[in-house]
């Protein structure tokens, strides 16, 4: 029987690698072998992923690749992409050097503002509340100014406060709404200083409000937090171009090509099970940049998913039209992003990611990233609707499936010239494998 420890977190990293390889593993050499491996040599940068987090113990790697012919609005760029999964980055550049030759992708960063609330709870007479809320809101933005100096400096801060009356959700709850300005930065960590601020002025001022009775003066302050769900922080990004230049090859007529298109985004609009699957192709492109600029994708896709859903159900992120022989295809997406603070001035490839992408601003890098997310769902949604989607992704799934069967080198490429002509499945390769094997072994 397994026992919990104490003090784990206090152990020295080679300490909690003796712990977890003794308590897990069969064969805790291995296992130590496994995990140290992918520590590295600089003892330096080491430390410094050490430091990322808490309780590391070694590296976990994810490939970084590069999407190169991307034009957005007249820019050319190579697009960074951190992602495990194999044919996003080959689909990413393929719709990016489809569309380079039909004017290129045109984005424009529609709003962004970021919000934070302060959740609180009051018992008592609202429009006391509403008088307390108006005499204390000059307060609220004052004892927060040495928060917000030099962001106001920069041209941002707090845009306004809001008092949200939420009794009929919840008995006793209301809101501090507040929307703010945060520039280049994602902004978590200045929102939350500001609300934590709100919060405390704000419960100490209740105190001395004349107006309250002794129960109503003690407002109840439940936390203080940013909010992922950013549909004022928005992107649009489009492409478009007349319906006979979507040609490419000759398997399908452009205009039967556009009308399949079309229909298959109307489905993604109208039906959740496939709006899921169409907008995770979507996030292939997206969180692959969010991660290799070193942002946080877990707050991307809370708030992308919560923005699809905007209107009572989940739905699809982009759209498509044919209208007068030209084909278009959109998208607006929220996106709170940033190109200073977190790991952007840390995470040495998030500098290359940056440097790569000509230092771009948090508003060049939300339509960096739009691009990379239409991109994506327009090459998705050109398989699915032309050859199916396995063609090409199995294609490209080949090298992990032969590392799988520990191919040779000799062996790979024998084998990848086999599949240039032939459909690419599990069966398939193991079947090629062998038989070369056999064929070598005779
Ligand atoms: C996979 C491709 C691109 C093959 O497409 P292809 O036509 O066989 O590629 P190609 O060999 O003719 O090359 C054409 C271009 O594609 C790119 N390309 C091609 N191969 C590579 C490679 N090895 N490395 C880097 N780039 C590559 C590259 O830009 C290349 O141009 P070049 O560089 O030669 O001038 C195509 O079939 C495709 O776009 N498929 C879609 C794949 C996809 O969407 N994958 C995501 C995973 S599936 C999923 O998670 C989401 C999904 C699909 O369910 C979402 C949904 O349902 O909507
Ligand atoms: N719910 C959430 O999403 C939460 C996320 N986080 C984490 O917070 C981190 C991001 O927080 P940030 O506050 O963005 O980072 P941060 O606090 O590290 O850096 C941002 C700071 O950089 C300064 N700055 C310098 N130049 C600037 C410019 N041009 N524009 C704007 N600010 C400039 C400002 O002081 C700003 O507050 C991420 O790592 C995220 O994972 C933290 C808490 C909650």
């Amino acid at each position: 029987m397994r026992k919990p420890i104490k003090g784990f977190s206090k152990l020295s990293k080679l300490d909690k690698i003796e712990w977890i390889a003794a308590t897990y593993f069969t064969d805790a050499d291995s296992a130590k072998q496994a995990i140290t491996q992918y520590w590295n040599t600089d003892q330096k940068l080491q430390q410094l992923h050490d430091e990322f987090i808490e309780n590391t113990i070694t590296n976990y790697y994810l490939p970084f690749g590069v999407a190169p012919n991307f034009l957005i609005n007249g820019k050319l760029y190579t697009i960074p992409m951190a992602i495990e999964e194999s044919s996003v980055v080959a689909a990413a550049s393929k719709a990016a050097k489809f569309w380079l030759d039909r004017g290129g992708f045109k984005t424009e960063v529609i709003s962004t503002t970021k919000i934070g609330q302060v959740h609180f709870m009051y018992n008592g007479d609202f429009d006391k509340l509403r008088k307390f809320f108006k005499t204390v809101k000059p307060k609220l933005f004052e004892d927060s100014q040495h928060i917000t100096k030099s962001m106001k400096k920069r041209g941002g801060g707090i845009l306004d406060i809001k008092l949200i009356n939420k009794t009929e959700a919840l008995e006793d709850y209301y809101q501090l709404h507040a929307t703010f300005e945060t520039l280049d930065a994602m902004g978590a960590n200045f929102i939350n200083s500001c609300l934590e601020q709100f919060a405390k002025t704000f419960k100490s001022e209740a105190l001395h409000f004349d107006d309250f009775l002794e129960a109503e003066s003690h407002i109840q302050i439940v936390m203080s937090i940013l909010s992922n769900y950013v549909p004022d922080c928005l992107v649009k990004v489009e492409v478009s171009c007349p319906v006979k230049d979507l040609s490419e090859d000759h398997s399908i007529a452009p205009h039967d090509f556009a009308q399949k298109f079309v229909q298959a985004v109307k489905i993604a609009e109208i039906e959740p099970y496939r709006a899921v699957t169409h907008n995770k192709g979507i996030m292939n492109g997206i969180d692959a940049v969010v991660l290799a600029t070193g942002n946080d994708f877990r707050a991307v896709e809370a708030g992308v998913h919560a923005y699809a859903s905007r209107q009572g159900a989940y739905s699809s992120l982009s759209h498509a039209e044919i209208v007068d022989d030209v084909f278009r295809f959109w998208m607006e997406i929220p996106l709170a992003l940033g190109t200073v603070g977190g790991l952007t001035n840390l995470h040495p490839l998030v500098k290359v990611a940056l440097e790569m992408l000509d230092h771009p601003t948090a508003k060049e890098l939300m339509q960096i990233v739009a691009a990379a997310g239409l991109a994506q769902n327009f090459a998705a949604l050109r398989s699915l609707t032309t050859t199916g989607i396995q063609e090409g992704h199995m294609k490209m799934h080949l090298m992990n499936m032969l590392n799988q069967q520990n191919a040779t080198a000799q062996e790979k490429e024998t084998i990848v010239a086999h599949f240039k002509n032939n459909t690419v499945t599990h069966s398939a390769v193991e079947a090629a494998l062998s038989n070369l094997r056999m064929m070598r072994n005779n």
